[in-house]
């Protein structure tokens, strides 16, 4: 078995809670989020941020809309504590926006961080210790009863030296640090420790339950988060908070089920930056309510913004499939997604609620534009290639050609092995078909309507020049096409059936061109031909010659 042995691990402890109400509940309603960006995720950074990079962060987090943001751990070092302090003496601080700062139950890092928050119009001071049995035991060397003195003596001189700087409006935040890894009794006893030291002052309390290694599936942490509301003495006095890691990759349901289950208040960081596999993503969360209907109480429209701040601050790349944000999260290369998301696009009403498959958000909510939607690769299907010649080109192809097109778009990214892109599928469609009209192109033509000598019918002259040289067609029918397939006939046998045909403006303005499409069968064979000119009649007569010659050309090849 080697090193790779699962009976090296037990599972955690669960809740026995038959009468859980957390999984019939939803959140219709956004919670308080709190960003620790510039505390748990810098402090999980390789370098942490610099003073630029953590001003930033800042600027940006006040601007998504942030209220409650956690700044650092000012005790830990000088640079941590001239932040706060440049924060504050720079006057960069909204008067809606709380700063929160973190710090061990010390006195002298407790003493130091008020003196980093001197003159703070709002602030929250954090205290924390660790509660689980493995910290206890083997950390702290500590009796439950021990944890507890550390924690009421923590909150203790939280209240004394706020009681000291009254010009700042003081909450009061206490993390039983690892609550999720603690037995759920003991959490509750001594966060009620801390809660009774501090509820005669009167200040806000905040008690924030960590998942600070997340250990359980997040329906165990939702049954944690609920037996504590329904417990602790305090309930009504106190906002709960949540503060979710992700090793186990749930972070982000942890955090949502949290709220499910009662929390008020949720902590995390701007796409996941954190210790570890990192803290809960408040983007993904946000989005996850946006995309319920609920305000979400941040403005993420700016996605592109966010990423490029987050890179900048973390030296760390986004992922490429990061739930809302990552490059490719709303690019589809498979046939069947890229048909299902063109037909509901194009049936999307601007005033009704949003029904487009795979997609479960619209794009251009956070900036992304909808070409990026479909890429094309050997995955894909006529759906995608129509969607970016129509997109990207103007193209409005009829579905014959969607499927002839899409073939040859087909071969090439079996033959690249790889991506086709928008630009390279012009230039097949321009070669295969457009070009055509080099090998035979019309040098005039004349059409006298209603000609009477040919029973009403119209009658075309139509002079090209092809290979060998200049010559000229004759023929009538009830349009200029049937009469050019009459001429067609005449001058060369073949048998030619008109099987469909279309043509549309593109661009609009009087310097627009047209496109024309006609579908032809030619003694029994199907051709396809495309052209494009200013005039609509000459689009199609033109269409009409390339498709007749490449039929000329097949029969060639073939005799
Ligand atoms: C889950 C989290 O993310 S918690 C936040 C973690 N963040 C950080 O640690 C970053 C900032 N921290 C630091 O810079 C440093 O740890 C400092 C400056 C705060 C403290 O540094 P130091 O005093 O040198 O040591 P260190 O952090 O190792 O402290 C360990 C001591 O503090 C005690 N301690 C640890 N946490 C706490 C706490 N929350 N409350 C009270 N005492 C604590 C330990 O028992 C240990 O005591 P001992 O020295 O008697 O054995
Ligand atoms: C201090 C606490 C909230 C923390 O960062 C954690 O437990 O992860």
């Amino acid at each position: 078995m080697g090193t790779f042995n699962h009976r090296k691990y037990k599972p955690t402890p669960v809740i026995t809670m038959p009468d859980r109400q957390w999984p019939n509940n939803t959140i219709s309603q956004t919670p308080q989020w709190c960003s620790v960006d510039l505390r748990d995720g810098n402090q999980a950074l390789v370098e942490p941020m610099n003073v630029q990079q953590k001003l930033r962060m800042w600027d940006l987090l006040v601007k998504l809309g942030f209220t409650q943001i956690e700044v650092g751990f000012p005790a830990a070092s000088q640079p941590d504590f001239d932040f706060v302090r440049a924060l504050i003496d720079g006057g960069r601080i909204p008067d809606n926006v709380t700063i929160q700062v973190l710090t061990q139950a010390r006195q002298e890092l407790i003493a130091r961080s008020y003196e980093a928050l001197k003159g703070a119009k709002n602030a929250i001071i954090h205290v924390y210790n660790s509660t689980s049995p493995v910290q206890r035991e083997r950390v702290f060397g500590l009796d439950k009863q021990g944890i507890i003195d550390i924690a009421v003596q923590g909150a203790k001189w939280v209240k004394e030296y706020a009681a000291k700087q009254t010009e700042t409006n003081w909450s009061f935040q206490y993390s039983p640090e690892s609550f999720s890894s603690t037995e759920i009794e003991f959490s509750v006893e001594v966060s009620d420790a801390v809660i009774a030291e501090w509820i005669d002052v009167g200040n806000p309390i905040i008690i924030n339950l960590p998942a600070t290694v997340e250990c359980a599936s997040p329906n165990v942490f939702a049954d944690q988060v609920e037996w504590f509301c329904r417990n602790t003495q305090y309930r009504d006095a106190i906002t709960v908070c949540v503060h979710t890691h992700n090793d186990r990759g749930c972070g982000v349901a942890a955090g949502e089920l949290a709220v499910m289950a009662g929390a008020d208040r949720v902590e995390g960081t701007l796409l996941g930056n954190g210790e570890r596999t990192g803290n809960m993503d408040i983007v993904t969360m946000a989005m996850n309510l946006y995309s319920q209907g609920v305000d979400p109480g941040l403005n993420l429209s700016d996605m592109d913004e966010i990423i490029a701040v987050v890179e900048y601050c973390t030296a760390i790349p986004l992922h490429p499939r990061h739930p809302y944000a990552g490059e490719l999260v709303f690019t589809a290369f498979s046939g069947s997604h890229q048909d299902a998301i063109r037909k509901c696009l194009s049936k999307q009403q601007a005033d009704e609620h949003w029904q487009v498959a795979y997609l479960p958000i619209d794009p251009a909510d956070l900036g992304r534009s909808y070409e990026a939607v479909i890429r094309i690769n050997s995955q894909s299907g006529k759906g995608g290639v129509s969607w970016v010649l129509e997109n990207d080109y103007g193209l409005q192809l009829p579905r014959w050609l969607q499927i002839d097109s899409s073939r040859m778009v087909q071969a090439r990214a079996e033959e690249i092995s790889g991506e086709v892109t928008s630009a390279q599928i012009w230039d097949l469609f321009d070669t295969h078909y457009l070009q055509a009209s080099k090998n035979i192109s019309i040098q005039n033509f004349s059409i006298s309507q209603n000609n009477v000598e040919n029973g009403g019918q119209d009658m075309l002259s139509l002079s090209y020049t092809d290979q060998d040289g200049s010559a000229s067609l004759q023929g009538h029918g009830d349009g200029a096409i049937s009469a050019l397939v009459d001429a067609w006939q005449q001058k060369f046998g073949d048998k030619i059936e008109i099987l469909d045909y279309r043509e549309h403006a593109l661009g609009t303005g009087t310097d627009s061109q047209a496109i024309a499409y006609v579908h032809l069968s030619i003694n029994s064979q199907r051709y396809i031909g495309v052209a494009k000119h200013r005039d609509v009649i000459s689009a199609s007569l033109q269409a009409v010659l390339n498709a007749s010659v490449q039929a000329a050309e097949s029969q060639t090849e073939a005799a």
